[in-house]
């Protein structure tokens, strides 16, 4: 997938093109439903697949204070929206200044000068240009103008809508509702994967190694951090800190990650840390590693005493075992 940060790098000759626009925070079953069957659709038709997104968040350009967590940093984003077999995504920086434009200047631009679109694809409740003063009718009649057929997409629904009780679409929202709730489990179901965070190792107190479970601390964590507790996951290395490659065997590792102010020690950071079963020989200052959180275990606890707290600790890394699927140590 080509990846473009401004739309003078679309090469002149590009397209024709099948574009959709939008965040895609999460790229969720939904997100990959419609982009799987957006590619389908433009390799028919001998087209390029092409998705429009944004960097910052648009809500964090208009509203900053009340910008939602976003899922996922846009690295991996843009990772995911190459696994659907998009041949592009042009990752837009949102600016007011790129707000600004109307609905005619940014179609005109952007899908039809730029992208060639041949058609459009959008959801029934679009909005797009200053304003969001653009809607469905706005596009249909933009695309009679400048010769792209505007596909709109229904909702793709899970398998069991018709279960009694109803069913709910898709979205980024509920999956940030679940994290907010700690529940990694259902997010993973939303998702259709597991939900992870990303960061680079940090040094933390210096306290770990004394206690017998040394943590891998995160800093500057991009994607959205669920509620307090203690997890079992997956500390997955992605790149060492002085390039040199991780060996395969090393590349994925069991993980007890715990997500808290470590109120044992009245600490007053949040933290995101996670001792990887069995190790006490790892170097992971400075490398990049993801946490991939599979199921909570628990809620963060302050303890009375570090004995109590290690007792626990002992006990979590069992739960990590059982839910991971490891043989008992
Ligand atoms: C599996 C696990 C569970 C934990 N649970 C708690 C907890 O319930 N309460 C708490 O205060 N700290 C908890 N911690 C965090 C420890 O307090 C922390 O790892 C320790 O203070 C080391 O900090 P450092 O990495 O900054 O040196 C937990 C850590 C792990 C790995
Ligand atoms: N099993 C392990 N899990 C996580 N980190 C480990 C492990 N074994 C060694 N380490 C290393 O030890 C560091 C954590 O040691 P710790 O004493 O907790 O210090 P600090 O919290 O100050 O970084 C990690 O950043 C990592 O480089």
């Amino acid at each position: 997938m080509q990846v473009w940060t401004d739309v003078s790098q679309v090469p002149t000759a590009w397209g024709p093109s099948v574009v959709t626009l939008g965040n895609f925070d999460g790229v969720h079953r939904g997100h990959v439903a419609v982009l799987t069957r957006m590619v389908a659709d433009a390799r028919a038709v001998g087209a390029h697949a092409v998705a429009v997104t944004f960097t910052p968040h648009p809500a964090q350009v208009h509203r900053p204070l009340e910008a939602p967590p976003l899922l996922l940093g846009d690295a991996d984003r843009l990772e995911l929206l190459a696994g659907t077999g998009l041949d592009a995504a042009l990752l837009v920086t949102y600016t007011l200044d790129f707000a600004r434009q109307s609905p005619e200047e940014f179609v005109r631009r952007y899908l039809v000068d730029a992208l060639h679109a041949r058609t459009v694809v959008v959801g029934r409740d679009v909005r797009f240009g200053w304003q969001n003063a653009g809607d469905l009718t706005t596009m249909r009649r933009l695309g009679e103008r400048h010769g792209f057929t505007v596909e709109v997409i229904e909702d793709v629904r899970p398998d069991d809508a018709d279960e009694p009780g109803g069913y709910r679409r898709w979205s980024s929202t509920w999956v940030r509702e679940l994290l907010a709730a700690g529940d990694v489990r259902a997010a993973a179901d939303v998702l259709g994967r597991t939900h992870h965070v990303r960061g680079v190792v940090v040094h933390g107190d210096a306290r770990g190694r004394e206690l017998g479970y040394p943590t891998a601390n995160l800093g500057h964590v991009a994607g959205m951090v669920p509620a307090d507790g203690v997890y079992a996951g997956w500390l997955r290395r992605e790149r060492r800190a002085d390039g040199t490659p991780v060996p395969a065997a090393e590349r994925v590792l069991p993980a007890a990650v715990s997500i808290g102010t470590n109120p044992t020690f009245d600490g007053h950071d949040r933290r995101v840390e996670a001792y990887v079963l069995d190790r006490t020989d790892l170097d992971l200052y400075d490398d990049e590693v993801a946490l991939e959180l599979v199921e909570r275990l628990r809620p963060t606890l302050r303890f009375d005493s570090v004995e109590a707290l290690l007792e626990r600790m002992a006990r979590d890394v069992e739960d990590v075992r059982a839910v991971l699927g490891l043989p008992r140590a």
